[in-house]
Parts: C-alpha cells; sequence; structure tokens
C-alpha cells in the first residue's frame, strides 16, 4: 500500500498546519498531504497585529478534514525516514513517496522524574495536550496540595488558575516566572495578586546599571498537539478543599527536590527541598506538576542519522533544512542553529511554531520553482504577546538582556497595579524590552529597536509617563 505527494508535512500543531497552509498559497496545483497522528489538528485564528512584526492570535482545534482545500491528510504515525530514496513509512505499514519533507512532530514535556520507583513517576504529571489537562482535572478533583515544580511558562499559568487547592510552587530562582520576566516584574505580579483591587496606581520609574549577567538561559508519551491561548478557561482547575479560598500559593525560592516518598497508604508525597545554604525543608502534596520545559519529539527512525543541537532539536538552517536532503523541519521538534540576528532568539512558542512552519513551506516551494529564497523578516527580532497573572504582556528583543552579558542598562517604569515597562539598553540603544499591561509601547519599541535609534539624549525622559513617546518618535 502506497500513496505519492510532492509535499509531505508531519505533525498536526501550529507549525505542520502553517507549513501545510503555506505550501498551499505557493504551490496551489501541487499535492500536499499532511501526516497527523491525532485527526484534531491546530489551526491559527483571528491574527491581530500588535505591531508590525508581532502578532496575536488565538489557537482554534478543528477536525483534520476541515483543513483548507489542497491539503490532504492521513491519521496515522510516522514510523521511518528513508531520506535518500524519498519516502516514508508509517506505523500501519503505509509507505508514503514523497518530493520534500517537513518534519513538524513537536515536543513532549521534559518531565522531572524519579526513574527508580514507578510509583512516585505516577504522581508526577506534565501539561502538554488536551489529555493531560484532563488528567490534571482528575487529580485535582481529589487534592488538598499540589507541588508545582518549574518556573516558566505552564507553571506561570498554573498558579494563577488552579483553585481550591493549597499550591507549593518550587523553583530554582530567587523570583517567580524567571523564563520571562524580572525579578521587578516578578515583583509587580506577586503585588497585584496580594493586593488585588485595594490601591491606587502610582507610578516610580528607576534607572539601573547591571553590574552581573542577570539573564536567563532561554528556554511519557503523548499524543495530540499542544494546547493553545487561555486552554485554562476551558476546564474547570478546582481541587477539593474549600477552605484554601483566598490562599495565595506558596513560593519555595531557590529550591531543589531532594526526596520524594510515598506516604504510607498511598496517601501522597513527602517531599523533601533542599535550598541554597544547605537547609532542608519538608512539604507535603498530593501530586507533582512538572512544569519543566519541552524535549523535542522525534522517535521515528532515519536511514541518516538526524543531526540534533545540544537541546535534543533538530538543527535547521534559516530555510529550515534540516542535514537530510530535502527535509525541512519547523516548530518545538527543531532548533534553530543559524547565526541568529542580534535581537532574534529562540524560545519554544506558538508564534515561532507558527512562523518557522511557514518559513519552511516557503523554502520548500522555493526549492520545487527553482527559486531563490530570503529569510522571512520575523526573524530579525523577537517577539511574543502573552498573558502573565491576568495582565497583557509584550516581550521583545533580548527582553531580558539575554546574550548582552554585563554590558547593558535598565530604565524601568512601574505603576502598581497597572503597568511595568522596562528597557533594555545597551550604548543608548533600546535591544529589548518588557510590557506588562496596556502599554501601547509594542510598536514604538519594536522600531526603536530595529532602527537602533541612539535614545542618549532623551535621557530618563523616554519613560516620562507625562510624555508621549509614541509621539515623540512620530
Ligand atoms: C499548556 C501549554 C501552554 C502554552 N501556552 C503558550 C502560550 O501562551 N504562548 C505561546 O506562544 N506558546 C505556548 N505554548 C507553547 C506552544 O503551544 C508550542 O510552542 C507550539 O504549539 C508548538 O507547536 P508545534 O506544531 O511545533 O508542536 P505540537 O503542537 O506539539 O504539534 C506536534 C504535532 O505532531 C504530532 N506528531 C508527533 N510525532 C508524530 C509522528 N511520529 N507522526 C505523526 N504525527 C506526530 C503530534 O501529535 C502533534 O499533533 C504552550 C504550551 C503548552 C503545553
Ligand atoms: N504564556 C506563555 O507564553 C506560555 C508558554 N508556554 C510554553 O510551553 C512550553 C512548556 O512550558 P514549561 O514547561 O513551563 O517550560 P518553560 O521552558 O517555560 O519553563 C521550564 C521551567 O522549568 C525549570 N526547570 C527545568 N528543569 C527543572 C528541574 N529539573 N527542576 C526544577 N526546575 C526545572 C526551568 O528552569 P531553567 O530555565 O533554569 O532551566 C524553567 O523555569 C514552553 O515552551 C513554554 O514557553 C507554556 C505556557 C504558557
Amino acid at each position: 500500500m502506497s500513496q505519492d505527494c510532492i509535499f509531505l508535512v508531519v505533525g498536526g500543531g501550529i507549525a505542520g498546519v502553517s507549513c501545510a497552509e503555506a505550501l498551499t498559497i505557493c504551490c496551489p496545483n501541487q499535492s500536499i498531504l499532511l501526516l497527523t497522528e491525532s485527526s484534531i489538528v491546530k489551526s491559527v485564528t483571528n491574527l491581530l497585529p500588535v505591531a508590525r512584526y508581532l502578532h496575536k492570535f488565538d489557537v482554534r482545534e478543528i477536525n483534520a478534514s476541515e483543513l483548507g482545500t489542497g491539503i490532504r491528510t492521513i491519521v496515522d504515525r510516522l514510523a521511518h525516514v528513508e531520506s535518500n530514496d524519498h519516502w516514508v513509512r508509517t506505523q500501519s505499514g503505509l509507505k508514503i513517496n514523497y518530493r520534500y519533507l517537513c518534519l513538524c512532530t513537536g515536543g513532549v514535556p521534559n518531565l522531572f522524574s524519579f526513574e527508580q520507583e514507578k510509583k512516585l513517576d505516577e504522581r508526577i504529571i506534565g501539561i502538554r495536550d488536551t489529555d493531560s489537562v484532563l488528567q490534571l482535572q482528575k487529580r485535582l478533583s481529589k487534592a488538598n496540595d499540589v507541588l508545582i515544580l518549574g518556573n516558566g511558562g505552564i507553571a506561570s499559568e498554573l498558579v494563577h488558575e488552579l483553585k481550591q487547592v493549597n499550591v507549593h510552587w518550587v523553583i530554582k530562582d530567587a523570583h517567580i516566572s524567571a523564563t520571562f520576566v524580572d525579578p521587578g516584574a516578578a515583583e509587580f505580579f506577586q503585588l497585584a495578586k496580594r493586593e488585588k483591587g485595594t490601591t491606587a496606581p502610582v507610578t516610580s520609574i528607576k534607572r539601573m546599571r547591571y553590574g552581573d549577567d542577570k539573564s536567563k538561559k532561554e528556554v511519557q508519551h503523548i499524543r495530540g498537539a499542544a494546547l493553545g491561548p487561555d486552554w485554562h478557561r476551558n476546564f474547570d482547575l478546582s481541587g477539593a478543599s474549600e477552605s484554601t479560598e483566598g490562599i495565595l500559593p506558596k513560593v519555595y525560592y531557590k529550591a531543589h527536590i531532594t526526596q520524594v516518598k510515598l506516604q504510607p497508604d498511598d496517601k501522597g508525597l513527602q517531599i523533601t527541598l533542599s535550598h541554597e545554604d544547605a537547609s532542608e525543608e519538608q512539604l507535603y502534596c498530593d501530586f507533582i506538576v512538572s512544569a519543566t520545559g519541552v524535549q523535542p519529539r522525534h522517535e521515528y527512525s532515519t536511514d541518516v542519522p538526524l543531526e540534533l543541537a545540544a537541546d535534543g532539536g533538530i538543527k535547521v538552517d534559516e530555510f529550515m533544512h534540516t542535514n537530510l536532503c530535502d527535509v525541512f523541519g519547523a516548530g518545538d521538534v527543531c532548533t534553530a542553529a543559524w547565526d541568529p540576528a542580534p535581537h532574534w532568539f529562540q524560545m519554544r512558542l506558538w508564534t515561532q511554531a507558527r512562523q518557522m512552519g511557514a518559513m519552511a513551506g516557503r523554502s520548500m516551494a522555493a526549492v520545487l520553482d527553482n527559486e531563490p529564497i530570503y529569510q522571512d523578516f520575523c526573524f530579525e527580532i523577537f517577539g511574543h504577546v502573552t498573558q502573565l497573572f491576568g495582565y497583557p504582556t509584550v516581550l521583545l528583543g533580548r527582553f531580558n538582556g539575554q546574550g548582552l552579558g554585563k554590558d547593558y542598562e535598565l530604565l524601568v517604569r512601574c505603576t502598581r497595579h497597572k503597568e511595568y515597562i522596562k528597557f533594555v539598553l545597551q550604548e543608548g540603544r533600546l535591544r529589548g524590552a518588557i510590557l506588562i499591561g496596556d502599554t501601547d509601547l509594542a510598536e514604538t519599541c519594536e522600531n526603536l529597536i530595529l532602527n537602533g535609534t541612539d535614545l542618549t539624549p532623551y535621557g530618563d525622559d523616554i519613560l516620562n509617563p507625562d510624555i508621549d513617546i509614541e509621539d515623540y518618535f512620530d
């Protein structure tokens, strides 16, 4: 049994669907086949520009059959790639001959694990797709205490969304949400949570020169694609403890789990945490949510070994080409192995999954048509639009001073409960920004970063709340 196509895209997440959609635009008359393990695929809707190169959008789950005309779909799992002969084999034994292949097989949670005891691992769960949230929901319904491990996107969302359960948040860092924000913004979020609706906004501006590099490092087997924005709105994430109403999550800073024991009668877990000063502390929980990052997922075999980066991702060049002939890659499964533009770096986010998927589609089309191709401008600047602790948040460029060493300044404007704005300046030029709240500054900041405008003459006025900086630079 075999099938033929010109373009074969594997994976029904944002990267795969964006790649297939780009191909329908570039090569409407060629056969495009999407091989997806799950019949539910992700599609981007309500794309809204927030700045010139920055968009926010919704992610919709649709049945694979509802994808645009021009995309054929097969629900099956990729098992083997024979790149020299241009065919793949699926788990069910189907052979698919292709001309160009794009691997968009995403990632799985990089779970914290106690391999020595399987029973303990059963109480450690990760969040990736709908099934995993249903599992979380089931466990929560009987839980009084939950431990959340990790300090990135999922942990920050869960800590804000869980109800009727004691939340123990264990982080390696000295401030919360360190993957995305700096200590100042973390404090802004915590104050907002503690003082919900109590005080009037007061604005303060501070300039700080960084003496040390505070930059953060960037960036089981589960089936469906990663969840979409606001995924938690569709699920009741309540625990079994009504007496916890209004109790804030307890944060364990600079802490590591050193021991996990099952309590007698299968009652839950006894956890030992160790701190930087070598002190130890015990806590009890029903289960652990391991929100500890993503591992690229590529379980299929290949005739020629895929070249992998240190983080396990498939290495791709600026045109999303892997080391295998006519094989491309996009999204969470791959690692950007090109020399990046000064304001861009990779993070495993759906914005980048979409951009990489579309870039891969255009590159494959260009190779088929023997046309020149240039890297898309979106790879010139890192941009991320999200919500953290209920606040709209925009991250631009090297927003945490990533890769800038010790030689940068921070200019911060904070209005309690309203907004937190941080500019990262190097030699008077804006290199990155964190914009929390409805700041309307995204486009201005994007322009300032890309144009490299010298802001030295404006001094701290650049963030003076009485000056409209959008007008300033018009
Ligand atoms: C809970 C959660 C919240 C998130 N929130 C945000 C957010 O607010 N903002 C943001 O920017 N990002 C967020 N992300 C990250 C974002 O979802 C991912 O970066 C993005 O979806 C990755 O898309 P992808 O297409 O590369 O991978 P995936 O979505 O993982 O899709 C991969 C697809 O490939 C399929 N597949 C895998 N192996 C095979 C195979 N062998 N054969 C066939 N098919 C296969 C899978 O079934 C899946 O459909 C979140 C992630 C999670 C888990
Ligand atoms: N709003 C958004 O934009 C959201 C984005 N996402 C994305 O979804 C993906 C999965 O989210 P998530 O799992 O939160 O991943 P993230 O990469 O965002 O965060 C992982 C966190 O876990 C920490 N960590 C890693 N290993 C350990 C360990 N063994 N013990 C303790 N801490 C550890 C990391 O610290 P360190 O960095 O120091 O290694 C980091 O703080 C990510 O790509 C994320 O960007 C998810 C939810 C929301």
